[in-house]
């Protein structure tokens, strides 16, 4: 069976009289990347600090890589990597000293030459951390996430603010980490980030979990029903079905041939996702 790094069971955390978390289970398998997505204020920084050993619960079970954050000590937190949304501040330092110092902190640090070319930023290794880019200095910041080789990452928003052709460098990246047996935890607000990478997707709204399961499944995704359209003289025609084959094999026979301007549409992760969290709003 598959190893659990992460067991949740009825997490809950109050802000005075207010509930903000209430999540009745969650688990997450050794090697899998897992997507954290809700819309603003859903609870998924509380919940993930609380996974991270950041912030207190006021309920629950949480065991995470064997122990309770709460209460686990240094050994357990070199197994666990943080990028928070916020990088700390060490403007003054270049990139490879940064790295450097923080690899010092490791008994089994990663090699800090392989680092900033997993992260590319090989060429950047002199400059000052203040004269970096909005990007590459996530990319520092997920380096030294990534510096004390941990079994369980854990990354908020890492792609913010990146323009595309990094984001997908970065999705690479993160696509070897898991090939090397790495477990990762993101949370985002791009739907086609955890339709790329993740193998499962949580979606938390108001503090609850509301579904589980794969990108193509998640919300009874495969279920719902696909669209078929087409356009001809009299305009463009819409059909809702279950059986698009059917219904294009039907088409084509009525237009003997090819059918003009055809598309096929099912639903996309997002479509899912805005309605989920439209009901549980
Ligand atoms: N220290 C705090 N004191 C009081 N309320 C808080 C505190 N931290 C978070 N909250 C509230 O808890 C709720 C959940 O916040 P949280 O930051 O976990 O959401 P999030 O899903 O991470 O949001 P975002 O996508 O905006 O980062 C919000 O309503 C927030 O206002």
């Amino acid at each position: 069976m598959t190893e659990r790094v992460i067991h949740a069971r009825d997490v809950r955390k109050n802000y005075g009289e207010r509930r903000v978390l209430d999540v009745a289970e969650l688990n997450v398998y050794k090697g899998e990347i897992f997507a954290l997505l809700g819309p603003n204020g859903a609870g998924k920084t509380t919940f993930t600090e609380i996974l991270e050993g950041l912030r207190d619960r006021d309920g629950g079970e949480v065991t995470v890589l064997g122990a309770d954050p709460a209460t686990a000590g240094a050994a357990w937190r070199t197994g666990v990597g943080v990028v928070l949304q916020d990088s700390q501040d060490y403007a003054q330092l270049t990139v490879r000293e940064i790295l450097t110092h923080f690899a010092s902190l490791y008994a089994d640090a990663r090699d800090v030459d392989d680092l900033l070319h997993a992260v590319g930023l090989h060429e950047h290794h002199g400059r000052r951390a203040r004269h970096l880019s909005g990007g590459q200095r996530r990319r520092l910041d997920v380096a030294l996430g990534l510096v004390g080789r941990p079994e369980l990452l854990f990354l908020d928003e890492p792609t913010t603010g990146f323009d595309p052709e990094v984001r997908r460098q970065f999705w690479e990246l993160i696509a070897d980490l898991r090939a090397q047996g790495t477990t990762i935890v993101l949370t985002t607000h791009y739907l086609d980030e955890a339709e790329h990478l993740a193998d499962r997707v949580a979606v938390l709204a108001g503090g609850r979990i509301v579904d589980i399961d794969t990108p193509a499944r998640l919300g009874g995704r495969h279920l719902a029903k696909a669209v078929v359209g087409w356009s001809d003289e009299e305009g463009a025609h819409h059909l809702e079905t279950d059986d698009p084959t059917a219904a294009v094999l039907d088409l084509a026979g009525r237009y003997g041939g090819s059918v003009p301007g055809l598309t096929v549409v099912r639903p996309s992760l997002e479509d899912i996702y805005l309605h989920m969290i439209g009901e549980n709003a």
